[in-house]
């Protein structure tokens, strides 16, 4: 826990060092005040039944009365000022947050069912994160400032009793420490619960929740999971209540005790009526601030467990170095080396020692079944993802030795799970290309490229209209909006469309296709498609069958083989009804 709360502090530090210094500054200077107000009504008992002098008196009253204003004056500063840090935490947590998710350089951390977890735990911690702080800066310093105070008090009159207080005090931290961690163990259900009620207000899950009727699961499982944790945090509560009555009656026999000892103390003439207002103001004062420090060390163990899975994400190392070389304009080829691949050290190799060439201004297609490896072919390619074995070189450079962001300028890709963004559809298509995100002449002319301007045009507000997934647009119309934002950069090296067709039409194939032969001209494509028709004209057909190179050649060279392909383009043929020419 200990480095949770360092990080906290840091994290503090940098949002605000002076709103941080203030808040802890006026946490210690409020926390001292009630001991001071105690110590200043002491004298004044004293000075009533000994001095009875009325200037001092009146003096004495004055200076607590002042000591009371200012505890509230301060209180109120302290939690503006606490206020005003909790926003800056905010702030600072969230931009660490996102930059560190989009700093990673690969698929990986997203992919992997474990990290999108403590993904989510760790969003979850960047929300905890200003109160966790809060409360250790603000209301920690301030209860152990005014424990520190009343300490000194009672240490001055009467030791015994700050050896009473502690005995009483250690199982009390101690219960409230196991109690925070239980309700800290529920992790796992939390990230589930997050799960499922992002799921049932998804436009995209919504139509299969509806067509396949998954509400009630969906909605069954999230209450189970509500269901797990309440009970577990039920358990937490009675179990604290149980300790917290028991603290009560052992604080009320401590205190107790003390009174009787001072009582007898000044019977005896050995204390002041003062000195024993003192230890018993005193007395009360700590038991009351370590009780409401210890109510709340459970919600602060709760919420730097969450913090932690934060400060874990933010401490991932990068899932992919990064290359130092500049990428220089493809020339030669590409070249796929005996690469290997697999997602998981234990899981199947996806790709088996693929070795081929892309080269450059050529048309290169890309056939196999499903799950033959194609897109994972292009993960690679894009560097999502590095080979476990083999190598990609771009013009004889290994992939990792150049800079990714510089690789990824270098290619234009449309993905075969390409992304429906929630934004206007000039943002839409004009995301391919940030730095003409508000070129509407550049985002026009992709739209009519990819054959989807009518569409946008014909939207209530045009390129302005907000798209949401599902309304408004059709897949295939989504599809093509995919392939114009692809367009968007106007010189690419590398052109990959991952099967770009298998939402459209076949005009629309047809005016895509026509488009993107315009676009592609003199550059490198990779195409992958199912139909086997749009990719015949290829320079290079490469056939992919469970993680390996089954064929390559031409069209022709591939129909004369009569190997996999010629099968496959025959049964396609025949199905479509068109008679196969080789
Ligand atoms: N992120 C991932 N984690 C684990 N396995 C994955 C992941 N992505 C893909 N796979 C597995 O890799 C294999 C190849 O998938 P890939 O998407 O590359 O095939 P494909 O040839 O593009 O198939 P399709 O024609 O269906 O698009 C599949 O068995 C798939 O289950």
């Amino acid at each position: 826990m200990l480095p949770t709360v360092v990080a906290c502090l840091a994290t503090s530090w940098r949002a605000g060092r002076a709103t941080t210094a203030a808040v802890g500054a006026l946490a210690l200077t409020v926390g001292l005040l009630p001991s001071a107000a105690v110590w200043l009504g002491t004298l004044m008992i004293d000075e009533l039944t000994t001095g009875r002098n009325a200037a001092r008196v009146v003096a004495l009253a004055l200076a607590a009365a002042a000591a009371a204003a200012l505890t509230a004056g301060l209180g109120q500063l302290g939690a503006y000022l606490a206020a005003r840090l909790h926003r800056a935490i905010t702030l600072t947590v969230q931009s660490d947050l996102y930059a560190k998710v989009s700093g990673f350089g690969g698929l990986r951390p997203f992919e992997d069912p474990r990290f999108r977890d403590r993904l989510r735990l760790a969003q979850n911690g960047a929300r905890e994160a200003p109160l966790s702080v809060t409360a250790l800066l603000s209301d920690g310093l301030r209860g152990a400032a005014t424990v520190g105070g009343f300490a000194i008090a009672i240490g001055l009159l009467w030791p015994p009793m700050l050896l009473l207080l502690t005995v009483a005090a250690v199982p009390a931290y101690l219960s409230h420490r196991s109690l925070g961690r239980s309700a800290a163990r529920t992790d796992r259900a939390t990230a589930a619960q997050l799960y499922y009620r992002t799921l049932l207000t998804d436009p995209g899950a919504n139509r299969e929740i509806r067509l396949f009727g998954l509400g009630d699961l969906f909605r069954g499982r999230l209450h189970r999971s509500l269901e797990e944790t309440t009970a577990a945090e039920l358990g937490v509560h009675r179990r604290r209540a149980v300790v917290r009555a028991l603290l009560g009656v052992a604080g009320v026999a401590v205190s107790a005790l003390g009174t009787v000892v001072m009582a007898l103390a000044v019977v005896d003439g050995r204390q002041t009526l003062g000195g024993l207002t003192m230890v018993a103001a005193a007395t009360v004062g700590v038991q009351a601030t370590l009780t409401a420090l210890l109510g709340r060390l459970g919600d602060t163990t709760r919420s730097l467990a969450a913090v932690r899975h934060l400060t874990d994400v933010l401490a991932a190392p990068d899932d992919l170095p990064d290359g130092h070389l500049d990428v220089p304009p493809l020339a030669g080829t590409v070249e796929f080396e005996d690469v290997w691949f697999r997602y998981d050290d234990d899981g199947p190799w996806i790709l088996r020692g693929v070795t081929f060439t892309l080269h450059a201004g050529w048309s290169t297609g890309l056939v196999g079944l499903n799950g033959a490896g194609k897109s994972t072919l292009v993960k690679l390619l894009c560097r999502f993802y590095d080979p476990q074995r083999g190598r990609i070189r771009w013009d004889g450079t290994d992939l990792r030795a150049l800079r990714v962001d510089d690789l990824r300028r270098r290619i234009a890709a449309t993905f075969q799970d390409f992304c429906r963004y929630e934004l206007t559809a000039a943002e839409n298509i004009g995301l391919g290309d940030v730095d003409r995100l508000t070129d509407r002449r550049a985002i026009a002319r992709a739209a009519v490229m990819a054959g989807v301007g009518q569409a946008v045009a014909a939207l209530p507000q045009g390129y302005d209209t907000t798209l949401v997934d599902g309304v408004l647009l059709s897949g295939g119309q989504w599809q093509r909006l995919a392939v114009a934002r692809s367009l968007m950069r106007t010189d690419p090296d590398l052109v990959i469309l991952d099967e770009p067709n298998a939402g459209l039409d076949a005009e629309a194939e047809h005016a895509v296709h026509t488009a993107l032969r315009q676009s592609r001209r003199g550059r490198t494509t990779l195409l992958i498609s199912h139909r086997l028709g749009a990719i015949r004209d290829a320079d290079l057909i490469v056939v992919l069958a469970q993680g390996r190179v089954a064929e390559q050649g031409t069209h022709d060279g591939l129909m004369a083989a009569g190997g996999g392909y010629a099968r496959l383009f025959r049964l396609q043929s025949a199905s479509y009804g068109v008679p196969v020419a080789t």
